[in-house]
């Protein structure tokens, strides 16, 4: 049918997007999303703070690590287990946990932790004593062995030359101090956490995990997958109201669905200006959408944004 060749069709783009990543030297074709999104928004400038929140395997990291060094730091999060790649820190733990949220503020909130390639070339990297050393899966010892890496951390991809230094007027600088005195030291907050699918991992009893996977790819779950992603975003954006600092950006993954209006509204409440994007290197036949919520604003209530 012709619908079938449509979705061949979009398959065959979505491997070239899977053949270039690997070309480019990138962990995965997800990288092509937020590449996409950067060029059209230029979402990321030098020295940024940028959380990444369900980073593995890590290649939002690679992207965001070329576009803010030097002076950039990335911090990701994953309930998996993962490295993250050279540049990046990362944390394991399930973000939806208000306790790793505030462990992952806590990291953040020291300007300090995480920072690779400074203006000087000079490694700045202090462990809080709240957080463990073996938490830190950060690449930032072999970075202080290898400076140089800093500007290669992603082939391929160019470094961003074009962004000129910035010089902060007085009102700016005075954002600045409030925000930092208020732990909002975030520049983008990044998410493209998926509600990880609970049967894929066993493989035991096929008769069960063979339709359980096919119904899976059916509408029958897109609710499931809503709703999961509902929660996910709600996580988020209570973070974003919490670190991110004035004019700040948040990138998330949602899938469509009933109340994806009713977040929105949330989004700009908060920030200046709301897009919805459904990037070319994303599979056409997918409910996957993001919201790219751009300059957030600080005088705004939490109520107002995350109250019912
Ligand atoms: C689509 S992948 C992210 C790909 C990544 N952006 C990249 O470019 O490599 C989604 C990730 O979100 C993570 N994730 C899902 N729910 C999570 C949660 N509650 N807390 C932390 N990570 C989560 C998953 O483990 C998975 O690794």
């Amino acid at each position: 049918s012709s619908s079938s060749s449509t979705r061949w069709k979009a398959r065959q783009t979505n491997d070239a997007y899977a053949r270039e990543a690997r070309v480019a030297g990138l962990k995965s074709r997800a990288a092509f999303k937020l590449l996409e999104i950067h060029s059209k928004y230029r979402i990321f400038r030098r020295g940024d703070t940028v959380v990444d929140l369900g980073f593995a395997p890590g290649s939002w990291s690679q992207v965001a690590v070329s576009k803010t060094n030097p002076g950039g730091r990335v911090v990701g999060i994953d309930v998996i287990p993962a490295q993250p790649p050279p540049g990046a820190n990362a944390l394991q733990g399930n973000f939806l946990s208000m306790e790793m949220r505030d462990r992952l503020r806590e990291f953040v909130g020291d300007q300090d932790q995480g920072r690779v390639g400074t203006r000087g070339g000079i490694l700045q990297r202090q462990v809080n004593d709240s957080i463990k050393q073996d938490e830190l899966t950060g690449e930032a010892e072999t970075q202080e062995e290898q400076p140089a890496a800093n500007e290669a951390a992603v082939a391929g991809v160019p470094a961003e030359d074009e962004i000129l230094e910035r010089h902060p007027d007085h009102e700016e600088l005075a954002e600045q101090v409030s925000d930092e005195e208020n732990g909002r030291v975030v520049n983008v907050v990044l998410s493209d956490m998926s509600e990880p699918w609970p049967l894929l991992t066993s493989t035991r009893i096929k008769s069960v995990n063979i339709p359980y996977l096919r119904m899976m790819n059916t509408s029958g779950m897109a609710f499931r997958d809503h709703a999961g992603s509902m929660d996910l975003c709600m996580a988020a954006l209570e973070f974003c109201y919490t670190t991110l600092a004035t004019n700040g950006h948040f990138l998330t993954k949602f899938y469509m669905g009933a109340e994806d209006q009713i977040f929105e509204k949330r989004l700009r409440r908060l920030f200046h200006k709301v897009h919805r994007i459904k990037p070319d290197s994303s599979r056409k036949e997918s409910k996957e959408a993001y919201f790219l919520a751009l300059r957030r604003k600080v005088d705004v209530s939490r109520e107002a944004v995350l109250g019912d």
